[in-house]
């Protein structure tokens, strides 16, 4: 099979190399032309432009930060919308809002092109190790055709019916779980001032009820205050954005991410947006936690 790829950061990279190396064609596209060298290097084609990417291939797949970025790749001057047509099908894996979502499903069926979101739930490891969690939504008849594809890149998909189900789902996940990386960052604080050990309080979650594998596998690196990004945390800030605004459309009191989401802002008016969401971290040991009294 043969797939174009569009935007190769933490996880278009990982899922590209994936198809890669279970034998799909692929030819892919960046924004920073400079980051497809590795992929070529894997076997990858390279296409100059998303709209010469879509010329080329029936079916091409978006991994991109955020609706901006989505809109742009699709509506801008050489993008997917000059080459899509009858025949082709075009797949958005990014977190984006329903409303973005909808806005490239319509434009690109009025061309009679097909259209499905696709967001995923997993970071850069399970982006490596295949094993995504696929939210999608949209042109029944294209998820099939892109089974093969998932099948290599996630472990599990689920079709969620009409366009915005998969970004709405994914929105709501990643409220969650913005909102337990805080509590859990407050935890970690906690157990310090009140002179506990914090690798103490991890053994004891990992054998409970609240047992995660965020817990394990954020936990120790937060104790280290090192923040290699796996999920950089201006894009769950971006998440935590749009479930909000998600929420205030659908008048759904949501204190606990409001919160959260206060503290996400904070992380990157610090500069620590391009570092892991976890990074948080350091804002809460800051409001009183393990800093300086
Ligand atoms: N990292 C993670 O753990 C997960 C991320 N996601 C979601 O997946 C998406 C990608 O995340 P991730 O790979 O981590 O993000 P990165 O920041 O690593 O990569 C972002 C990609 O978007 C491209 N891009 C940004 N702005 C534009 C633009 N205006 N026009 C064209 N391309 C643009 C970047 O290109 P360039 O290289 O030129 O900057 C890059 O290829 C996001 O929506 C994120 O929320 C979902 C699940 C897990
Ligand atoms: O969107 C981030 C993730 O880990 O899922």
């Amino acid at each position: 099979m043969e797939v174009g790829f569009l935007g190769l950061g933490i996880m278009g990279k990982a899922m590209a190399a994936n198809l890669l190396r279970h034998g799909f064609r692929v030819t892919v596209w960046n924004r920073t032309l400079s980051k497809c060298d590795e992929l070529a290097a894997l076997g990858a084609t390279v296409g100059e432009t998303p709209a010469a990417v879509v010329a080329k291939c029936k079916y091409t797949i978006a991994m991109l930060s955020d609706p901006s970025a989505a809109l742009s790749v699709v509506f801008d001057k050489d993008g997917v919308l000059e080459q899509i047509g009858e025949g082709k099908g075009y797949v958005d894996m990014s977190t984006v809002d329903a409303a973005t979502s909808c806005k490239i499903s319509e434009a690109v069926k009025q061309k009679a092109g097909a259209f499905v979101e696709a967001p995923v739930s997993g970071s850069k490891k399970p982006a490596e190790d295949g094993q995504l969690v696929i939210l999608a939504a949209g042109d029944k008849a294209l998820y099939g055709d892109m089974v093969p594809a998932f099948d290599v890149l996630g472990k599990k998909s689920f079709f969620l019916g009409e366009i915005g189900n998969g970004a709405k789902m994914k929105l709501v996940v990643n409220m969650i779980m913005g909102s337990t990386m805080n509590a859990f960052s407050e935890g970690l604080c906690l157990a310090d001032k009140s002179g506990l050990s914090p690798q103490t309080l991890l053994d004891v979650l990992d054998l409970g009820a609240v047992a995660n594998p965020m817990f394990k596998m954020k936990g120790p690196s937060m104790l280290q205050g090192s923040y290699n990004p796996a999920f950089p945390l201006k894009h769950q800030q971006k998440d935590m954005r749009l479930a909000l605004s998600l929420g205030d459309e659908n008048a759904v009191a949501m204190p606990v991410a409001a919160a959260a989401n206060e503290a996400f802002k904070k992380a990157r008016s610090l500069g620590l947006g391009d570092l892991d969401f976890s990074a948080v971290h350091e804002v809460l040991k800051g409001a009183g936690g393990s800093g300086q009294a």
